[in-house]
């Protein structure tokens, strides 16, 4: 199993370009299934998800080429099987995006329920009671969503969200675009990646208002076109570099991005004294040298501070000047990354979805363990910043989200290296 090794002590700087956003590729990957011809997408980062998403579409029948620079082209013409299977949806919680696609364009469709996650118990009710609204037959059995529609198409409905879901609003979205009359979603999701898949579907031919708010209003129509599409820039790996610039005390310009997606974490990084630049594409992020001070952190939907930029600030306030509570408030178990920091000499103590961090002056380099996604890249950069060797344990999550992400680091004056 791969592991990072890395030796800490080196200020960050220069240029980092970032991939494509996972958190958008995936849904629009799916969002393919809708159409009646081939989509073109271009700028899809090339992650462990994607391949897994690929994956899934190859064995629902769809024709799948590979161009160069991460373009993609999807022909679903050819789709003939309507079973999301465990064996691929084991590893990735977003397969579920398979569902709406296939109800609202076959009539039927099966995932299996996405397996236990570590950073909660994320259940799927609100895809499946949304879905119900707009007509499907639902059983959950045998570890599967089995979903049909009778008279093979939905129809429209008014479904409100009893939680703020991403993928919820994703799933319902794609389903809305091809059902029966008009759906209006309530509290929907304003996430930028649901931003960036409803201009997909627009593009595709689907009629939706008020994209970008929490009141989504669809108008289904009969059916969808092939598209060329580009997807939007990963406000996330963005924000995890900025971090990692500001906790080893460097300056670094994230260039191919989108500032306008960061607004939250780019307030919260300027009042830990960084100064930060930004033009149309790029950030620039500059310490000058200075100790980063603490800041009080908590998650909520978009447009406030995200849950996946959570964990590397845990690690900024870990050497940072002063003590601040991080409060997580979207998952209520997303805080693995703490015993693994405080292995690293972190003084962070926990209570609940609430840690209190008081920064000390320096981690010390240990074997670490990663857990999920966000908590493995916080890892990465406590390892960047702690004095001697830090080894980090099973980056397949790492691989799940960030494209090259020891080539990048090591492109901005970091030691790090990928070992056996
Ligand atoms: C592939 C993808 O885009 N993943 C992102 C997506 O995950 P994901 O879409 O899974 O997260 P959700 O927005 O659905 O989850 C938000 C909260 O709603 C709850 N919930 C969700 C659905 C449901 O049917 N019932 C329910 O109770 C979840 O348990 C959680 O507490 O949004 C999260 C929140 O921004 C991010 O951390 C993930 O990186
Ligand atoms: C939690 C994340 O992803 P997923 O929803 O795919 O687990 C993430 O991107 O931080």
């Amino acid at each position: 199993m791969d592991k990072l090794l890395i030796t800490g002590g080196q200020a960050l700087s220069g240029n980092v370009a970032i991939s494509g956003a996972k958190n958008a590729a995936l849904p629009i990957l799916f969002s393919t299934l809708l159409a009646d011809d081939i989509v073109t997408l271009t700028n899809i980062p090339h992650l462990n998800d994607v391949t897994t998403t690929i994956a899934l579409l190859g064995r629902l029948g769809a024709d799948i080429t590979l161009g160069d620079n991460m373009t993609v082209e999807v022909d679903p013409r050819s789709v003939n099987e309507h079973v999301a299977p465990y064996e691929l949806v084991r590893t990735m919680r977003a397969s579920i995006l398979a569902l709406g696609p296939l109800v609202a364009k076959h009539g039927k469709g099966q995932v299996s329920l996405p397996g236990g996650c570590a950073i909660g118990a994320r259940p799927v009710n609100l895809h499946i009671h949304g879905l119900e609204l707009m007509g499907a037959d639902i059983v959950v059995e045998h570890g599967y969503i089995k979903a049909d529609v009778p008279g093979g198409r939905l129809k429209g409905a008014h479904i409100l969200m009893d939680t703020v879901s991403v993928t919820g609003t994703e799933n319902l979205l794609m389903a809305a675009t091809l059902a029966d009359g008009r759906t209006v979603i309530e509290n929907a999701a304003r996430e930028p990646e649901v931003v960036d898949l409803a201009n997909c579907l627009i593009a595709m031919g689907a009629k939706i208002q008020g994209v970008g708010t929490s009141k989504l209003v669809i108008d289904g129509v009969e059916r969808l076109s092939g598209v060329n599409y580009r997807v939007q820039p990963d406000r996330i790996e963005t924000g995890t570099f900025l971090v990692a610039a500001a906790v080893t005390r460097g300056s670094v310009t994230c260039t191919h991005t989108d500032p306008s997606l960061l607004e939250a974490v780019l307030v919260k990084l300027e009042e830990a004294g960084a100064v930060v630049e930004t033009g149309e594409d790029w950030i620039k992020l500059d310490m000058q040298g200075r100790r980063p001070k603490a800041v009080d952190v908590t998650t909520a939907p978009y447009p406030a501070f995200p849950t996946d930029m959570q964990a590397q600030f845990t690690v900024l306030n870990a050497v940072a000047q002063g003590a601040a509570r991080i409060k997580e408030t979207i998952f209520e178990n997303r805080f693995m990354h703490v015993p693994e920091l405080s292995r690293m000499g972190a003084d962070i103590s926990l209570d609940g979805n609430n840690a209190l961090v008081r920064g000390v002056e320096t981690l010390s380099g240990a074997e670490v363990m990663a857990t999920d996604l966000r908590a493995s890249a916080s890892l990465v950069i406590a390892g960047l910043v702690a004095g001697g060797e830090t080894l980090v344990d099973r980056i397949y999550h790492i691989d799940r989200g960030y494209e090259c992400i020891e080539d990048k680091f090591s492109m901005l004056g970091a030691n790090i290296r990928r070992v056996k």
